[in-house]
């Protein structure tokens, strides 16, 4: 780029009478660097290094700095170049020194990547391949998005657990130790007052998805602070892949807030801020900035809440989901996924949708995911017939303090939990969970704790054995570190009867003779093709309904083959076709609660389900290469 940047001289040199005469130069100060070869060579005399050490000014903005390594320094950008160069909100909050920046790469340039704590490797359930795997990926993807999402797409099955959980999670807890360039904004409670200045450092003014966390719970991996920025990363990754958003419209957040994970916060690399996390109302400002800032400046894009702590997942959903196409993946993706396991599960079973009010569930696990699995079934169950009531009867919720029932003290309950409460009488309050199964005898038992443990003991799974002819069993925990029990423990206690999924990939049992499916019960059958519905049909909003039928449209893609194995959900190397079917289901309601504000997305619809088919499709990025010039007339590509 000698035509805009130019290595500087000191101020009297002639050198700096050349760079004058040439508009728009800039200027660098590296000893050695082309430009001063293409200098020597032009036969102007040569300077010597020293000379070369001035004021360095440059007139690159924004990720052009970023991604010039003549000028680049990443994370160590003082606050006045951040401001100056259009770098606010493109680097994580935290200021780091060089001396820094250099011990990170020489613990990978002495030790490579088994410097990463390969004890946290395996105990969250990756392996050193998955590692491996990961590396080339994301090295990958910094340099040909076209490349790599043309990989992920094809090898959907074997990539998706790289990119996405368990080996984001690795990414996650090691992420101020693999970092190597920034993806995404950043925002920061110093940012307060900024936010909507920042948003214009992006470079891309069509925005249609954006995926962010405040790091306060990521996966079961607890408050990971900045480092949570990587769960957005994968999402997008499948948002891309999986329902065919385009590369460049794609928008990872992370807001720190500061963290209580102090370990984190005293690590030398870790690149956020060095404060307890925020609560209260000043937390409230920063999201509230932050949600104006991005929605003014993309008012059409979705904006998807993940991994917020259960504190504050319900009520951000309930802030925004009135005014924006908001939704909150752990909430509602997972219990649209919860749900459509279940009827994918009772199909298994040769029972009809309608069987689903006749279950006894017991759900481990009070949280976001937890509650929102527990709403989302009784919904389901009272549209069979129910009443509110009846259907809340059908559930056992367990806790870390056991069974919860009405006598809990009301304010360490959260509301949302209260009416699902088991009621008075029966005088269980605390009740351990195997008490809970053998006395319940449940149909179902899903695990959405995050904690270690192998929460599904050998005990409970046996009691769920013995009182069900095909018990179906779905921990749901990330990453595979903290699912409530493996695939393998579920189908040896119970005989290999059990109907299992559980939430990061685990293999296939083989057990006398028989191959015993583990499914898959993750939010990725839902997210994206929901938020592709949602902007497609330019809903303004996403409605319970909506994710109701993205549910219910799930099991009607799994062939009766796969049924007859055990699988309750489709397979994933459809993944591309199970994101549209998603997508005209959301658009399909939208329409009729009339809420689809895309013309074309209504015309599309009233020629029937081929021609929405066709229209949904017709808009999926397609990871081809295309010409990037114009060619002269009659050159084919
Ligand atoms: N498969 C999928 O698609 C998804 C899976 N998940 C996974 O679900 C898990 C929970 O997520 P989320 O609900 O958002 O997290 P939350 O922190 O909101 O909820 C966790 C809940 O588990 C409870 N809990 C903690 N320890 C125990 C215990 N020993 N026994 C029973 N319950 C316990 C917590 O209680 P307390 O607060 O009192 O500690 C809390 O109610 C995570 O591992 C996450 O990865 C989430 C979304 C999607
Ligand atoms: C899958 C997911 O969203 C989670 O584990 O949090
Ligand atoms: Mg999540």
């Amino acid at each position: 780029m000698a035509s805009r940047i130019l290595a500087s001289t000191t101020e009297s040199g002639p050198f700096l009478s050349l760079a004058r005469s040439v508009p728009g130069l800039a200027f660098l100060s590296y000893p050695g660097c082309s430009t001063f070869a293409s200098v020597a060579s032009s036969g102007l005399s040569p300077y010597k290094p020293h000379e070369f050490e001035s004021t360095n000014i440059v007139r690159k903005k924004g990720q052009d700095v970023l991604h010039d390594p003549l000028v680049n320094k990443g994370t160590a950008f003082g606050i006045a170049e951040r401001e100056r160069l259009a770098l606010r909100g493109l680097l994580p909050a935290r200021i780091l020194s060089m001396e820094a920046q250099v011990n990170r790469i020489m613990e990978d340039y002495q030790y490579g990547r088994d410097y990463i704590d390969p004890v946290n490797v395996k105990d969250e359930g990756v392996t050193k391949e998955h590692v491996r795997k990961w590396n080339v990926l994301q090295q990958l993807q910094d340099r040909n998005e076209t490349l790599f999402y043309n990989m992920l797409l094809n090898n959907f099955v074997d990539m998706a657990p790289i990119v996405y959980t368990p080996t984001v999670g690795w990414a996650c807890l090691n992420y101020h130790k693999v970092y190597r360039r920034p993806r995404g904004m950043y925002f920061s409670s110093e940012d307060i007052g900024e936010m909507n200045a920042m948003v214009w450092h992006w470079p891309e003014n069509e925005v249609d998805a954006i995926v962010v966390t405040d790091g306060s719970r990521i996966l079961g991996l607890g408050d990971l602070g900045v480092n949570g920025l990587g769960i957005p990363i994968g999402k997008l990754d499948l948002y891309v892949a999986a329902a065919g958003f385009h590369p460049t419209r794609v928008l990872p957040v992370v807001i720190d807030v500061g963290t209580d994970n102090e370990a984190l916060r005293s690590d030398p690399l870790y690149m956020g801020l060095n404060q307890p996390r925020m609560t209260g109302a000043r937390y409230y400002e920063v999201i509230d900035e932050f949600v104006r800032a991005v929605m003014g400046r993309w008012p059409r894009s979705v904006l998807q809440f993940e991994d917020f702590n259960m504190a504050n997942a319900h009520p951000l959903l309930h802030r925004y989901r009135d005014h924006h196409m908001v939704f909150n993946d752990d909430i509602q993706g997972t219990a649209a996924t919860a749900l459509a396991g279940l009827y994918g599960a009772l199909a298994v079973q040769g029972k009809p949708v309608t069987a689903l009010k006749e279950q006894r569930i017991c759900v481990v696990g009070a949280g976001s995911a937890g509650m929102g699995v527990v709403q989302m079934i009784a919904q389901g169950m009272r549209k069979h017939g129910l009443s509110e009531e009846e259907a809340q009867a059908r559930f056992w919720i367990n806790d870390k303090d056991g069974l919860i029932t009405s006598k809990r003290d009301p304010a360490a309950t959260m509301d949302v939990v209260k009416p699902f409460a088991r009621k008075v009488e029966e005088d269980v309050e605390g009740e351990r969970l195997l008490d809970v199964v053998k006395r319940v005898k449940p149909t179902v038992l899903i695990g959405l704790a995050g904690v270690r443990g192998r929460l599904f003991t050998s005990d409970i799974l046996k009691a769920m054995g013995e009182t069900n002819e095909q018990p179906i069993i779905f921990a749901m925990s990330n990453p595979t570190s903290r699912a409530e029990c493996t695939a393998e423990e579920a189908q040896k206690h119970t005989d290999g009867r059990a109907i299992f999924a559980s939430g990061s990939p685990m293999a296939d049992v083989e057990m006398n003779g028989r191959t015993l499916i583990c499914s898959q019960a993750n939010n990725l059958y839902m997210f994206p093709g929901v938020a592709l519905g949602a902007r497609l049909g330019a809903t303004h909003h996403i409605s319970d309904n909506m994710l109701m039928a993205a549910a219910e449209a799930i099991p009607t893609l799994v062939p009766k083959s796969d049924l007859d194995r055990g699988c309750v959900y489709p397979s994933l190397h459809r993944i591309r076709h199970i994101s549209c079917r998603v997508a005209m289901a959301v658009i399909t309601m939208a329409y009729e609660e009339g809420h689809l504000h895309n013309p074309r997305a209504v015309a599309a619809l009233k020629q029937g389900d081929d021609a929405l088919e066709d229209w949904v499709v017709d808009h999926q990025y397609v990871p081809e290469y295309r010409t990037l010039i114009e060619l002269p007339q009659g050159v084919m590509e």
